[in-house]
């Protein structure tokens, strides 16, 4: 679905992304584990086109990254980003329904506002809809970033595979939604087989469960992309993160 050839890119001389190959599956979850600073919301820039490699290419379904006009790209990719800031007074389901405007010209449709009840409900924030966003907390504001971005998503696109990308998606969710939103996500994608998800978190013991690979990342190179319990072994934390772990991470 997603492939990495050899992508770099630096800034003033440095590399944020050095020499990364890898290829994601579809109907998978990916995540990237690394230590602060290794270069993994670099990767997601990448790969959303926010950010273009100075060497390498990216390729979606066989197709550049860099072919593929922004306005198609928004219908079958999100992008849920560490930045989830907004300036002005928009209500919850004014937030949710960006996630459609890809997919409408003027006027949301009847099926956009029922998407957007969907993926409210999903994600249990259907009751404060009229709330103004800015009012919430940061948990609730990302529980609405996460309808927003499965509002996009919510609907196969002919002839694509959808594609979403979490940015330390779980940063304010307690330990019941981390768990909770990880389930929905797992879930979703049960009956949602085209869809390829990749995203970075820190929480080891989140990826050891709901990863179906795991990249780990040490200053701006990939050290490690494989299925979760071969990439989650003792020598392969301390490695990266230089803390001893007593056994390799077990799914429960
Ligand atoms: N615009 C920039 N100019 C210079 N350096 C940058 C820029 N953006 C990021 N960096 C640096 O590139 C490195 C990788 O940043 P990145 O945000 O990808 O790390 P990360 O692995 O996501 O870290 P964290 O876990 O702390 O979020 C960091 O050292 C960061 O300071």
């Amino acid at each position: 679905m997603v492939e990495l050839n050899n992508i770099s890119y630096s800034i003033k001389g440095k590399h944020l992304t050095n020499g990364v190959s890898a290829n994601f599956e579809k109907g998978m979850i990916h995540l990237i584990l690394g230590p602060n600073g290794a270069g993994k919301s670099t990767l997601i820039k990448l790969i959303s086109g926010e950010h273009h490699p100075n060497a390498g290419s990216i390729k979606i379904e066989e197709q550049n990254l860099q072919d593929i006009p922004l306005k198609t790209h928004a219908k079958f990719r999100a992008v849920l980003s560490q930045n989830l800031a907004l300036s002005f007074p928009l209500s919850v389901k004014e937030v949710v329904m960006m996630g459609r405007y890809p997919h409408f010209e003027g006027k949301a449709t009847t099926l956009d506002d029922e998407i957007c009840v969907k993926a409210m409900q999903l994600f249990d924030i259907h009751e404060m809809q009229n709330r103004n966003y800015l009012s919430l907390s940061g948990g609730e504001k990302q529980r609405v970033q996460f309808a927003r971005v499965f509002a996009q998503i919510w609907q196969a696109v002919p002839g694509k595979s959808r594609l979403l990308l979490l940015d330390e998606p779980l940063t304010f969710l307690d330990i019941y939604y981390q768990y909770d939103l990880m389930k929905k996500i797992r879930d979703f994608m049960v009956v949602n087989a085209d869809l390829t998800i990749i995203g970075v978190v820190h929480d080891l013991n989140i990826a050891a469960k709901y990863a179906d690979t795991i990249l780990l990342m040490d200053d701006a190179k990939l050290v490690k992309h494989g299925a979760n319990q071969e990439v989650l072994t003792k020598e392969n934390i301390y490695t990266v993160f230089k803390v001893e772990v007593e056994n390799r991470f077990e799914v429960v």
